[in-house]
């Protein structure tokens, strides 16, 4: 696909695909147009020029809003959160569109299916709150928490929609090494256990190398390599047009 802002490349003609079952990252320089890629895939953006299928779907024209119940769930670069709102609610509002049972319905039936689904559904919120080693904090106004916390509410929120794919911007910023480590171990089991497809944008080198099953690289708005990370960090575009010698440093550090 392609995606233009007026004058502005953002995209051209990158082409790829992501397997069901994998940690598929995309990584590049500031600019390089990842976010975009992410934009286009959950419909906030449309692309120029191109077609975005999933599962066999034409997605391209479908509004975000008709994507996640197909199964695609993002977290944001910047955080989205209900600062005023408790964690618990946070996650809850994450679920909501998955309730069947509308208000009235819900009156009505409140002693029959209804009561049934709304404790299926507190028990599924719980199973996320437990997952990620939420329980402490699940009173706590989101706000009030540490950046790398509400990073995790946010992840706890995009899964209960129960999304097929989950498109994660930046997961690790502006986390601690210690704050890392526990958000890659959630991803993993995000996708070994819970059989959750993860397409995530990175900076930390050392993670997504760790983690990915396949990475596509871009750099100003063009794919320069995709492969495995071994396939990738051997590619000569790759460590002459974006890593440099940094990569080195970077991979060394997180070995
Ligand atoms: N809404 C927009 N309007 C105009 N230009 C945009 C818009 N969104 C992105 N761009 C431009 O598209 C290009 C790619 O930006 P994008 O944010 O996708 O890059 P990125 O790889 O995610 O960068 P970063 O690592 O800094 O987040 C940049 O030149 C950016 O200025």
């Amino acid at each position: 696909m392609s995606l233009r802002f007026g004058g502005v490349r953002a995209l051209t003609d990158v082409s790829f695909e992501v397997r069901r079952g994998e940690v598929f990252s995309i990584i590049g320089p500031n600019g390089a147009g990842k976010t975009s890629m992410v934009n286009c895939i959950s419909g906030r953006y449309r692309p120029t020029e191109g077609r975005i299928s999933f599962d066999g779907q034409d997605i391209t024209r479908l509004p975000p809003s008709r994507r996640a119940p197909l199964g695609i769930g993002r977290t944001f670069q910047n955080l989205a959160l209900f600062g005023h709102m408790t964690v618990l609610d946070n996650i809850m509002v994450g679920r909501h569109h998955l309730l069947k049972s509308g208000f009235l319905r819900g009156m009505v039936y409140w002693l029959g299916g209804a009561q049934t689904e709304e404790i299926a559904h507190r028990r599924e919120v719980e199973d996320i709150i437990d997952f990620l080693e939420i329980q402490h904090i699940r009173k706590e106004p989101a706000g009030t928490l540490s950046y790398g916390l509400r990073k995790r509410v946010e992840l706890a929120r995009a899964i209960a929609l129960k999304p097929r794919l989950i498109l994660l911007d930046e997961p690790m910023a502006g986390m601690n090494l210690e704050e890392k480590e526990d958000m890659a171990r959630f991803i993993l089991e995000l996708n070994q256990e819970w059989g959750m497809t993860v397409l995530m944008i990175e900076h930390d080198m050392g993670v997504v190398m760790d983690i990915s099953s396949r990475v596509m690289v871009l750099d100003f708005g063009k794919k320069i390599a995709d492969g495995t990370p071994d396939e990738v960090l051997a590619h000569p575009q790759v460590r002459r047009a974006y890593l440099g010698e940094d990569l080195d440093e970077s991979v060394e550090a997180a070995a």
